[in-house]
């Protein structure tokens, strides 16, 4: 397995050479053949390590690719090969995977390199060895309950591995001393991840460190206990450290009551701990795996990434469907391609139903050019309401969901849809839309939740949950999660007769697409509230000691904190002047150069380039774009190249963090949501006008998305930041300039 990771790292940088005998690759790796295999080793191999096994032709098709079809495709391969050595196996939604009994197929590259929707047929061994069966594609496709590997060939490269791993270590040039192993350190997630969350403590270490906030959380009995939090205070820590605690309190319960041994299976204590991504659920998994003093974690916690539940759960539905993945930008981008369709195609047809009755602004915004400023404002709004109103209320079209949903109460959090006739427009746009996606038989990611939560409704369900749902509940990230999200949480437990045991950590500030979701903060959910228990019973903890950030960059994340229009009550105690850092000293005053839009991204990669080339030890350097349609702008010139000497690694969703796992030191190119939970030392942060049109328009709401946007950046960054923006007015730019008053921000 570490010896694709190798080849992929030596290939994105200098190219794939196709395995030849005898061929070495950087001082790590070697190819040998043996019989009528070829195999790359590692100089780290040894018998326990996991083989990765392509079928010949399939792997004449990958070397066939172009360099970054191969890459891409290669990334799959190694991702699910980790997954498979890491059961139950786990992979994004857009990948479509399909099971059975041990086989696996899933879409081989992201749907625009696929247009001949590949597919790999790969297998889970009982070893933990994956082998990569067969490329299908549109044409010769296969059901897998009528492939029938041949078992045996991969037992007998097995074999032949084992027995020529001494010949090849022979082979191995002497390894590089310390001093030089130092030049080539690789960006590991552990840096920006689980390992600076942790550290190199276990979990009693960390008891005697915990702040009294801290300690509150373990010490209280009763639950709900929702622990609220600005960025960096620690939450997902706590978290980690209850998870253990309730375990061993647990087992000791069991342990001096069922004489001297462990309880049986079926009284297992179950813990479920969902995190928003995949990227954090693995974090967190390693994280607590390394506090874990009693080796006693991975039997009774299952960490999983809330879209995973459903497979877990459910098994897989969607055979054949995509699911849509929102939480990406290319998924972003394909649902505003569909929407702007859509708006196309009303004004075209049945546009004189409306016309005379939407406000002024969603008229002209319907009617401008599609690459316009004003269409794709008025593009970003729908999505948010389909996501935020419309979704979240179940409104499938169909008889008298259009009444519905205008009859909904509008909030002031909400976009700005305020006529009748926006909201019917708005909604003929809705119906178009998924007209589109049952065409192609996609499912947006909150349909499919949807369709998951009536499976937990389901008497099915009931007579399964005692055996498998959990006796505790720990919810990360709670922010992120929209209404539909929560809504399945109660469901998830295995006492239907009883409060569940929660526990959820939440930044209310920190959330981007829900942004608010109208909520009071001693309520979970508009949904659940009779199910969760009174409001009254629910446990609010604060922590208010800031770890992450040096003194001055927290000066500045107050300031844009405290500037978030409080449009919903967050609480008459949510105030962030209460919050000391406890950030070791140093940093720098943060920065910000407003710039023409021609020159803010590249200004902003040369600055990054600079910096990464001058950072040492741990430090990690980070682009952060405000917005997606930043990271889209900042995207395109780097794919280009441009003359920039440092390494640039592009993570475009939430689940490709996976990726910084396989590659040497890079600067990360992100935007704010999906590098949520992480943190590095040096953080760029770029905002353009292109970003300004996400925000959907004027008014409060607007200007709640852009900082909260904001925040979500500059929170990323340890001990340096520096903005780059447009010179233009807006809600984002107001925000900075006023800081540079206020002293808490230099202007360059
Ligand atoms: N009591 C403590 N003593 C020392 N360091 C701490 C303490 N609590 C948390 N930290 C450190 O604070 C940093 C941030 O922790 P963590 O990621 O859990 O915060 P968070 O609130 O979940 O942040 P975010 O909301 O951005 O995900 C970590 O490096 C962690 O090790």
């Amino acid at each position: 397995m570490q010896s694709l990771r190798s080849y992929l790292e030596i290939g994105r940088t200098v190219g794939f050479e196709p395995f030849e005998e005898g061929a070495e690759y950087g001082p790590d790796l070697i190819a040998m053949a043996v019989e009528t295999d070829v195999f790359l080793f590692h100089r780290n191999d040894d018998v326990n390590s996991r083989l990765i096994m392509v079928d010949g032709d399939s792997w004449s098709s990958v070397t066939s690719m172009c360099p970054n079809g191969q890459e891409d495709l290669l990334k799959r391969v190694d991702r699910a090969a980790w997954e498979i050595a890491h059961p139950p196996v786990s992979l994004p939604w857009n990948w479509s995977k399909y099971s059975f009994e041990s086989l696996i197929a899933f879409f081989a590259l992201p749907r625009y390199l696929n247009s001949d929707s590949m597919r790999w047929i790969a297998e889970a061994m009982p070893n933990g060895d994956a082998c990569f069966w067969r490329l299908t594609h549109r044409g010769n496709e296969l059901r897998l309950e009528d492939f029938h590997p041949r078992k045996h060939l991969a037992e007998a490269v097995r074999q032949r591995y084992t027995a020529s791993l001494s010949a090849a270590a022979a082979q191995f040039p002497p390894e590089l001393d310390a001093a030089e192993q130092l030049l080539q350190p690789t960006v590991d997630l552990g840096v920006i991840g689980f390992a600076s969350v942790i550290g190199t403590h276990t979990y009693s270490m960390w008891l005697p460190k915990l702040t009294a906030a801290q300690r509150k959380v373990l010490d209280t009995t009763t639950t709900p206990i929702k622990i609220r939090g600005a960025a960096g205070t620690g939450k997902t820590l706590v978290m980690m450290l209850k998870v253990l605690q309730e375990l061993y309190r647990d087992i000791d319960r069991k342990t001096s009551s069922v004489e001297g041994g462990m309880a049986h299976d079926e009284e297992k204590f179950k813990i479920l701990f969902v995190t928003h991504s995949s990227s954090l659920a693995t974090e967190v998994n390693q994280a607590l795996d390394r506090l874990d003093e009693r080796g006693v974690v991975s039997r009774h916690v299952d960490v999983v990434p809330f879209t995973f539940l459903r497979t877990l759960l459910q098994g897989e539905q969607s055979h054949g469907a995509e699911v849509f993945g929102e939480d990406s930008l290319d998924g972003k981008q394909r649902q505003l391609e569909l929407i702007s369709k859509a708006i196309d195609e009303v004004t075209a047809t049945t546009w004189s139903t409306y016309e005379d009755n939407v406000s002024a602004w969603v008229r002209q915004s319907a009617l401008a050019d599609r690459r316009s400023d004003q269409r794709k404002s008025l593009c970003w709004s729908l999505m948010r309401e389909f996501v935020e109103v419309i979704d979240a209320n179940r409104l499938k079209p169909g008889v008298n969901s259009l009444r519905r949903y205008i009859n909904l109460p509008r909030a002031e959090w909400m976009v700005n849809l305020k006529k009748q006739g926006d909201r019917e427009f708005a909604f003929g746009i809705y119906r178009n839309y998924v007209e589109h996606l049952v065409q192609r038989n996609q499912l947006t990611i909150d349909q499919a939740m949807s369709d998951f939560l009536l499976f937990l409704e389901s008497y099915l369900w009931n007579l399964r949950r005692k055996l498998e749902g959990y006796d505790f509940l720990f919810v990360d990230e709670f922010h992120l999660f929209n209404d539909v999200e929560r809504l399945v949480l109660h469901l998830l437990t295995r006492e239907p007769d009883e409060y569940p045991k929660i526990i959820l950590a939440t930044d209310p500030y920190q959330s981007p697409f829900a942004y608010v979701t109208g909520l009071r903060e001693n309520e979970l959910s508009h949904a659940v509230r009779d199910f969760i228990g009174a409001p009254q019973h629910l446990q609010l903890i604060d922590l208010r000691t800031n770890y992450r950030f040096a003194p001055m960059i927290l000066n500045f994340v107050r300031h844009a904190h405290n500037r978030v229009p409080n449009i919903v009550d967050m609480g008459h105690d949510w105030q962030y002047e209460a919050i000391t850092s406890d950030a070791a000293s140093g940093g720098n005053m943060p920065v910000v150069c407003f710039s023409p839009e021609d020159s803010v991204i590249t200004r902003a990669l040369e600055y990054a380039d600079s910096v990464a080339r001058k950072v040492k030890g741990d430090s990690r350097v980070a682009v952060v774009c405000v917005t997606n349609s930043d990271l889209a702008a900042v995207v395109e010139p780097l794919r280009t190249g441009r003359g920039l000497k440092s390494r640039f690694e592009i993570v475009e969703s939430r689940d490709d963090f996976y990726q910084l796992s396989i590659s040497r030191r890079a600067v990360v190119v992100t935007a704010g949501p999906y590098a949520a939970g992480l943190q590095f030392s040096d953080v760029v942060v770029v905002f353009t006008a292109e970003g300004q049109a996400e925000f959907g328009g004027q008014g409060t709401s607007a200007k709640r998305a852009a900082i909260t946007y904001l925040y979500l950046a500059i929170t990323r960054a340890q001990t340096n930041l520096r903005i780059f923006s447009t010179s233009g007015e807006n809600d984002l730019n107001d925000v900075l300039r006023t800081a540079v008053e206020d002293g808490v921000l230099q202007s360059s």
